[in-house]
């Protein structure tokens, strides 16, 4: 397994009255993506600043790259690169000069720095802007290049753990893709990597393991295939609810009108918002979508979807923004 570059255990942060952090574990290896999953206020900054240095823990410990950060906060930082939630201070600057100075920084050479810069620049799709300067007030650069940028000055220069805080926010689709195609390749290259992020769906993608937080305490961690605890030819059938209307499958739930049982054993029934979330077998498919077209023909559901299974699902119910059911009725 080799040693973590990043092993955090017991770790508890406190603001006040509120527990940001609270008996927090996790473990980065070499060459591993750790996805940091969590609603806002889950205490995932909390976490990242305390592993960078910027805070002190009330109590536990952090060791990166086999440094213990609590008693040598500067050593460790040198051994992590940190992409902030915060966007980077760019004035003045172009993303080439932005990135190459990132890389100098942690001791590149000039040619090697460069030939990252190449390498980055290609893999984000930057070249249109890699030399046009940053302006005051946002002005030059879009919020997307910035923080493409941003996540370059982490990318650039080996380091044994990569910390990306959102690192897509404001990033359009198809560079959002190609950044996480970096990231993967940083993870291949031989670097740890926590990547804090709301996304789950697009997280699970490229992440080999993941940990929710909900109000500082680590609620689920493994791999995206434990977690899910279905089996791969299992599928996901949604329904999106009318605005006013109930759920027409559940039968706690049914005022005016009798229920509709779903006719097909369901292992697990999310509800978030207006959306209900079934993940059943392949082989249920069929059954399972013409009931749910019969509840839109009669007007008790605005619309449906059969889709691949995802984290989706086990996030909203591990961190309590959904009811979840867990049926058991499967042979
Ligand atoms: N400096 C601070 N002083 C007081 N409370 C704080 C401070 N920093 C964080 N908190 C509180 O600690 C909790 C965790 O906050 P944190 O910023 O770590 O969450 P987060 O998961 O990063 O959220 P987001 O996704 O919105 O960035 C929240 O309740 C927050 O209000």
């Amino acid at each position: 397994m080799g040693s973590a570059v990043l092993e955090i255990e017991g770790l508890t942060r406190r603001f006040g009255s509120v527990l940001a952090n609270e008996r927090v574990g996790l473990r980065v290896g070499p060459g591993k993506v750790v996805g940091l999953l969590g609603h806002n206020g889950a205490g995932k900054t909390t976490l990242v600043s305390q592993i960078v240095g910027l805070l002190r823990p009330d109590s536990g410990s952090i060791r990166v790259a086999g440094v213990d950060a609590v008693a040598r906060p500067a050593a460790a930082r040198r051994c992590v690169a940190l992409q902030a939630q915060a966007q980077a201070p760019l004035d003045g600057l172009t993303p080439r000069s932005a990135i190459e100075i990132a890389g100098r920084l942690r001791g590149m050479s000039r040619a090697d720095a460069r030939a990252a810069v190449r390498t980055l620049a290609e893999e984000l799709d930057l070249h249109e802007w890699l030399d046009r300067r940053a302006l005051p007030d946002g002005g030059g650069l879009s919020g997307g290049v910035r923080r493409l940028t941003a996540f370059a000055m982490a990318a650039v220069a080996p380091v044994p753990l990569v910390v990306l805080d959102e690192p897509t926010n404001d990033v359009d689709a198809a560079r959002r893709r190609r950044l996480w195609g970096t990231v993967r390749r940083l993870g291949d290259e031989g670097a740890g990597v926590l990547l804090v992020t709301h996304n789950v769906v697009e997280a699970e993608r490229v992440v080999d393991e993941l940990v929710v937080l909900d109000h500082g305490k680590v609620v689920a961690a493994g791999s995206p295939e434990r977690l899910r605890g279905t089996a791969d030819h299992d599928l996901r059938l949604e329904l999106s609810l009318r605005p006013d209307g109930p759920d027409p499958s559940d039968p706690s739930e049914h005022p005016a009108r009798a229920p509709v049982p779903v006719p097909v054993p369901i292992a697990r029934r999310v509800r978030a918002g207006r959306r209900v979330l079934l993940t059943l077998a392949a082989a249920d498919a069929e059954a399972a979508v013409a009931w749910a077209a019969a509840l839109r023909a009669d007007g008790r559901v605005e619309s449906y979807a059969l889709v691949p299974t995802s984290l989706e699902d086990v996030y909203l119910a591990a961190t309590g923004a959904a009811t979840t059911e867990r049926e058991t009725s499967r042979a």
